[in-house]
């Protein structure tokens, strides 16, 4: 699975609260032979370049600065975290400071370098519609603590409408893309998550209004097999940034 992707670059380093997924996703490996660290400054020891958060918002509260002031670059999967503005103020000095870089690829949806454009003009609104198979839906903590039970949902049911720094907490694993959306758009998005049924996908649409343009994105991914609220294009897109970087960045898509 690692051959012939990013190949100006090593894997160092792999390291989880549960040590048996590093060990599962090393023994998976065939080019990458990565230490795996025992804690989190164990990682950092390894003296990476870059890190990838792939982990959860508590990951990147918890560690996001401690990559930064190591002297490393910081890619960031649960965006969601950065909504806290005092976490990102914090992080964005320290990567000035360190003059390293903090990036949010596109992870499970498309047009983010459009939406960045558009803002620079300002943005009328912008809003994802985030549909996913009721299994994707049924821990988040808002699922949970409303009591709603998909189960017995047999029809395209939209459980919630808000904003998306409320909606990165009550759904954490579940709408990242609307903090990457809101970032890229510099206005909060509106988020409506659709418990449905009747797909087997992912599925994001981005509605952005502003002068420039009319913008509408849908995107329909498989979800992971390994976890099915996580789209599989999420993954590509973190590593399609990293080949960017290894190659550096003699092309920029
Ligand atoms: N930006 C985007 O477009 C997308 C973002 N995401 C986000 O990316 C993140 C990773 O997704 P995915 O790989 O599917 O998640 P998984 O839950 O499948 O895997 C994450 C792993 O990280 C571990 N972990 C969580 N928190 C910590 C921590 N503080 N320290 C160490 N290990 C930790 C988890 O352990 P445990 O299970 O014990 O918590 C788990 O083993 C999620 O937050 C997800 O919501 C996903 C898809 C798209
Ligand atoms: O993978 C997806 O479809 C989106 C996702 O989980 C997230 O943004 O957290």
């Amino acid at each position: 699975m690692d051959e012939g992707v990013v190949e100006n670059a090593e894997l160092v380093a792999l390291y989880d609260v549960a040590r048996e997924r590093c060990e599962k996703l090393a023994s998976e490996l065939k080019r990458f032979k990565p230490r795996i660290a025992s804690c989190f400054e164990e990682l950092l020891g390894s003296k990476p370049d870059v890190v990838v958060e792939a982990a959860s918002q508590q990951a990147v509260r918890e560690y996001g600065l401690r990559v930064l002031e190591s002297g490393a670059d910081l890619i960031v999967l649960s965006v969601g975290a950065l909504m806290d503005r005092d976490l990102l103020a914090k992080l964005v000095e320290a990567a000035r400071r360190k003059r390293r870089h903090i990036y949010t690829p596109s992870g499970a949806i498309a047009g983010l370098d459009a939406v960045y454009a558009l803002s620079l003009n300002g943005i009328r609104s912008v809003r994802l519609v985030t549909r996913k198979p009721p299994r994707a839906l049924k821990d988040a903590p808002y699922v949970r603590e409303k009591g709603i039970n998909l189960d017995e949902t047999r029809e395209p049911t939209t459980i919630y409408v808000g904003p998306a720094s409320e909606a990165v907490k009550y759904f954490p694993a579940n709408v990242n893309v609307a903090a990457a959306l809101s970032l890229a758009a510099k206005k909060e998005a509106t988020v409506e998550i659709v418990a449905d049924p009747t797909v087997e996908r992912n599925i994001h649409e981005i509605h952005v209004d502003s002068e420039a343009s009319k913008l509408t994105i849908r995107v329909e991914n498989t979800p992971s097999p390994m976890n099915p609220r996580t789209s599989y294009l999420a993954a590509l897109s973190a590593i399609a940034l990293l080949k960017r970087l290894a190659d550096e960045r003699l092309w920029i898509a």
